[in-house]
């Protein structure tokens, strides 16, 4: 983990780098399980990425280790936000610079309202944005702000659970499957947000099976195959690449 990074000879990582976010070389095992075999990418600035493959391929798992939790153990590579060392922090350290995970379970505390919700974010800096703010992005959560969180629908939780990341002043947001299980009207609303974040300059990484929809969303596309990178390009390419999207993605 110590090795400076050479992104030169590295084909999957651009030759501007280093970005402004960077994966280098990423490997992270369960148990013996060799899971994120060498995985380079860049993400620059106020760009959505999509990190696209089929189930089991290594995206959560590497959104994970990017968000430094314990499991997978990374055992080499590097990442790099904004030139500081994210590989050699813990999770906590990961979110007070700015790293804001999205898990796919949503995490909503039961027992605690929509704004309880919010505000226990808020607990510790570095503070993102206001409730009011919040409210404004997502009015439905305002709403229902006095509601038990985990009795919101499942495109609700989902905002809540965006709602909770930008609660904390985020640089990067991951997000794993966020459009998992709702209907397309839902998708619309939350991608017409993930917009909106885009445009405060954040910068995003998405996971996700419903690979069009991400695409559409998405500046570019990194394919993952049973942990390793198959493809890193513009997510137009890969719209208009039937067999990469055949065999990859299967759609
Ligand atoms: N906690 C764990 N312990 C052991 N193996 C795990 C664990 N979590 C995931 N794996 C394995 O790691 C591999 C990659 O899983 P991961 O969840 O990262 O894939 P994925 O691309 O996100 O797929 P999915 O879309 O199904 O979530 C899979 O083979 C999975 O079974």
């Amino acid at each position: 983990m110590n090795v400076k990074p050479d992104f030169s000879k590295n084909a999957n990582v651009a030759a501007t780098a280093p970005a402004y976010f960077s994966v280098w070389d990423l490997e992270a095992y369960y148990g013996e399980s060799y899971i994120v075999q060498g995985v380079s990418f860049n993400v620059h600035e106020g760009e959505i990425l999509a990190l696209l493959g089929r189930n089991g391929a290594g995206k959560t798992s590497t959104l994970r280790a990017i968000a430094r939790l314990d499991d997978p153990q990374v055992t080499h590579g590097e990442i790099w936000l904004d030139h500081q060392p994210l590989h050699l922090m813990r999770a906590h350290e990961a979110s007070k610079l700015g790293i804001g995970l999205v898990p796919e379970d949503r995490r909503i505390i039961p027992g605690l309202t929509v704004e309880e919700n919010i505000k226990l974010a808020q607990i510790a800096p570095p503070i993102g944005w206001s409730l009011s703010r919040i409210y404004e992005l997502f009015p439905r959560l305002g709403e229902r702000r006095l509601q038990e969180g985990v009795t919101l629908s499942g495109g609700e939780q989902q905002m809540l659970a965006i709602a909770r990341a930008l609660a904390r002043d985020i640089k990067v947001l991951l997000l794993d499957e966020p459009y998992e299980g709702l209907a397309p009207v839902i998708v619309d609303e939350i991608e017409k947000t993930l917009r909106v974040i885009k445009e405060q300059g954040i910068t995003t990484i998405i996971v996700e099976q419903n690979a069009v929809r991400a695409l559409e969303l998405s500046d570019r596309a990194v394919i993952l195959d049973t942990g390793k990178i198959v493809f890193d390009g513009t997510a137009a390419e890969v719209l208009e690449n039937e067999s990469l999207r055949a065999e990859y993605l299967a759609i």
